[in-house]
């Protein structure tokens, strides 16, 4: 049986000047053993990845960006590519976020170009998938995340695949309170974990680490971590404060 290392990560949003950045990475720091169990990264607003990653240089705090364009450079302007990323110090990089498809126009073909990219240059991608209420109410769930799934990971060679993070989020339990219940999450989770094993393979697919997202907060986190499916946590709103960030990633105190 495949042993995967949990993963916590801190999606911050369009959160944190770079002093902010700054003082919560050195509290966050602060807080950690060096012993966590699970893997912490941290995904700070494009501004802030150069002076944080400073700071949690040899920390066990990985670095992490919110998204990137897919080209390595040229006439894109507002767009940070991936190359820059792992300049910047980035290890891995979210992609497909509910809010960047929501407001941002992002496409599964774009997600797709996006990951190809990331795996190119070294990135870790985190590959955000997930459903609407509607799409949930209408019974839809996992025929939206087969296509996010198909078209996203569409021509991405099972060693293309190998390193990178899943993360589902149903984007009615984003910064609403309301989480998924572990029943829901690890039927979905499941699901996941099968279509990748359609796709990639037994042995890759166990290998995956899949993230759950939504409302995770220090109070569920363990009862979602025992899920046999989930792996780790993309957290949101309670990944601000690094206080309780730290008891999110201690969850098994
Ligand atoms: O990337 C993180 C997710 O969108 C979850 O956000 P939330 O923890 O504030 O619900």
């Amino acid at each position: 049986m495949t042993t995967r290392r949990p993963m916590i990560a801190g999606n911050w949003k369009m959160h944190k000047t770079c002093p902010e950045a700054e003082d919560t990475a050195r509290a966050l720091v602060g807080q950690l053993t060096g012993k966590e169990e699970a893997e912490v990264m941290i995904a700070p607003p494009a501004t802030a990845l150069v002076p944080v990653s400073r700071i949690i240089g040899d920390t066990p705090v990985q670095l992490g960006a919110q998204n990137l364009f897919w080209e390595n450079q040229g006439a894109y302007t507002g767009e940070v590519s991936a190359p820059m990323l792992v300049s910047a110090g980035c290890r891995y990089v979210i992609i497909g976020h509910s809010e960047r498809r929501q407001y941002f126009g992002e496409t599964d073909e774009g997600v797709n170009k996006k990951i190809k990219a990331a795996v190119a240059a070294g990135l870790v991608p985190v590959i955000c998938i997930g459903e609407s209420e509607t799409e949930r109410d209408g019974g839809k769930t996992f025929s939206v995340l087969d296509k996010q799934m198909e078209k996203g990971l569409e021509g991405l060679s099972e060693d293309q695949f190998s390193q990178a993070v899943m993360a589902y989020e149903p984007v009615w339990a984003i910064g609403t309170g309301r989480s998924a219940t572990p029943e829901q999450a690890q039927e979905v989770h499941a699901h996941v974990r099968q279509f990748l094993e359609k796709r990639f393979g037994a042995q890759t697919a166990g290998a995956a680490r899949i993230l759950y997202g939504g409302s995770v907060k220090p109070a569920n986190t363990a009862e979602l971590m025992a899920l046999p499916d989930i792996d780790g946590a993309l957290v949101g709103g309670a990944s601000l404060k690094p206080d309780t960030f730290a008891e999110i990633i201690h969850y098994k105190r």
